[in-house]
C-alpha cells in the first residue's frame, strides 16, 4: 500500500520541476556502474585472447576507456528514454530521474558528452573498426534495445542482448583491428547467457513489469513459460561454454571451471522450474553475475597458463 502511494508520488513528481540537488553519485548511477565494470571485464578478456602476448598499455587503456564510456553513454539514454517506466516501477523508482535528482536536459546533456569523448578516444587512440562497432553497440542498446524492442516483444532482450554482448569482440578488434571467429566465440557466450540472467529476475519482478506495462516474456507468456524458456537457455549455454576447449582457443582449466559454472547454473534452472522456493529465481539472477564473471576471469587465467588440450595427456 505504502509502495503504491510511493510510486504514484514519484510518478508526480517526474511531472514537476527538478528542483532536489543532485551529485556526482547521481550521474554515477547514471552509468550502471556494475553493469559496465562486468562489460569491461568481457572487452579486456577480448582483448587478452587477441594475442598472445601481452596487451599493450598504449592499446588496452584507450580501449577500456573508450568502451566504457559509450557504455555508460548508453546507460544513461536508456535512463533518459525509460524515465517515465522507471517511475512506475518499484526497483527503478529511486534512480536520478524519476526522483527529481536530475532533469533530463542534464542527463542528455551528460550522455552525449561521455559518448562522443569516448569515441574520439577509440578513434584516436585504437582504431576505427572498434569506434564503429562500439557506437554500433551504443545505438543498439541506448535506442533499438530501449526505445523500440523493450516495448514492442517479449523477445526484447534476446535480440537487444547482442549490445550488451559485443564487448569481447570490441576488446578483441582493439588489438587486432579485424573481427575473428574466436572474437564471435566470445559473444555467442554474452549472448546465450542473457536470457537466463535477465528472466530471471523479470520472473522475480513479474508484477512490476506489468504494472509498468512492459512487454516482458513472463508478462506476455506467463510465469511457467518463461522458467522453461530459462531452463533452455541455460542448457544451450552450457554447450556453447565448452565450444572454446572443442576449437582449441581454451585449455583444460577453462574447461573444468566453466562446466562447473555449466552445471551450478543448470541446478538453479532445474530448481526454478521444478522445485521453486520464494527467492530462487533472485538468487539465480544474483549467480548469473558470479557465473559470467567467473567464466571470463577463467578464460583469461587459462589463457596465461597455457596447458596442452586434454588430449596430449
Ligand atoms: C539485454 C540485455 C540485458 C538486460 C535486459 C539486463 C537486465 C538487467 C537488469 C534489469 C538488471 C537489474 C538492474 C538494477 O536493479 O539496477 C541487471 C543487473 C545487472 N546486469 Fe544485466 N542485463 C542485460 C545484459 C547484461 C550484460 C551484457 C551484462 C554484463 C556483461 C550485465 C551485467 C549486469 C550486472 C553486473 C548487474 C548488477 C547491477 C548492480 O547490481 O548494480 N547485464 N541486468
Ligand atoms: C557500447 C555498449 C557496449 C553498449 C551496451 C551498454 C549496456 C549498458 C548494456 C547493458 C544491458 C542492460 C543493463 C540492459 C538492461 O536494461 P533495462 O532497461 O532492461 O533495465 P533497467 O530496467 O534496469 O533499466
Amino acid at each position: 500500500m505504502a509502495e503504491h502511494a510511493s510510486i504514484k508520488g514519484a510518478s508526480q513528481d517526474l511531472a514537476a520541476t527538478y528542483n532536489k540537488s543532485s551529485s556526482w553519485r547521481d550521474y554515477l548511477t547514471l552509468t550502471k556502474p556494475n553493469v559496465v565494470l562486468l562489460l569491461l571485464l568481457t572487452a579486456l578478456v577480448g582483448m587478452a585472447l587477441a594475442t598472445p602476448t601481452w596487451v599493450a598499455w598504449q592499446v588496452l587503456v584507450p580501449a577500456l576507456v573508450g568502451i566504457g564510456l559509450m557504455s555508460a553513454s548508453a546507460a544513461a539514454v536508456n535512463h533518459l528514454v525509460d524515465r517515465h517506466i522507471d517511475a512506475r516501477m518499484a526497483r527503478t523508482l529511486r534512480r536520478p530521474l524519476p526522483s527529481g535528482a536530475l532533469s533530463p536536459k542534464r542527463v542528455l546533456t551528460f550522455a552525449a558528452v561521455i559518448g562522443v569523448l569516448g569515441f574520439v578516444v577509440l578513434a584516436v587512440w585504437v582504431n576505427m573498426l572498434t569506434a564503429w562497432l562500439t557506437l554500433a553497440s551504443l545505438v543498439g542498446y541506448a535506442f533499438i534495445y530501449t526505445m523500440y524492442l523493450k516495448r514492442a516483444t517479449p523477445q526484447n532482450i534476446v535480440i537487444g542482448g547482442l549490445a550488451g554482448a559485443a564487448p569481447p569482440l570490441l576488446g578483441w578488434t582493439a588489438v587486432t583491428n579485424e573481427i575473428h571467429p574466436f572474437a564471435i566465440l566470445l559473444v555467442m557466450i554474452v549472448f546465450t547467457w542473457t536470457p537466463p540472467h535477465f528472466w530471471a529476475l523479470a520472473v522475480h519482478r513479474a508484477k512490476d513489469y506489468a504494472k509498468a506495462e512492459i512487454p516482458m516474456l513472463p508478462v506476455t507468456h506467463g510465469i511457467e513459460f518463461t522458467k522453461t524458456c530459462i531452463l533452455l537457455y541455460t542448457i544451450l549455454l552450457g554447450v556453447v561454454c565448452l565450444l572454446p576447449y572443442l576449437v582449441g582457443m581454451s585449455g583444460v582449466i577453462y574447461l573444468i571451471g566453466s562446466t562447473v559454472l555449466s552445471l551450478w547454473f543448470l541446478v538453479y534452472a532445474w530448481k526454478l522450474k521444478f522445485a521453486p522456493q520464494q527467492h530462487t529465481a533472485f538468487s539465480m539472477f544474483k549467480f548469473s553475475i558470479w557465473h559470467l564473471m567467473i567464466l571470463f576471469v577463467l578464460l583469461l587465467v587459462d589463457h596465461y597458463l597455457v596447458l596442452p588440450p586434454m588430449s596430449s595427456f
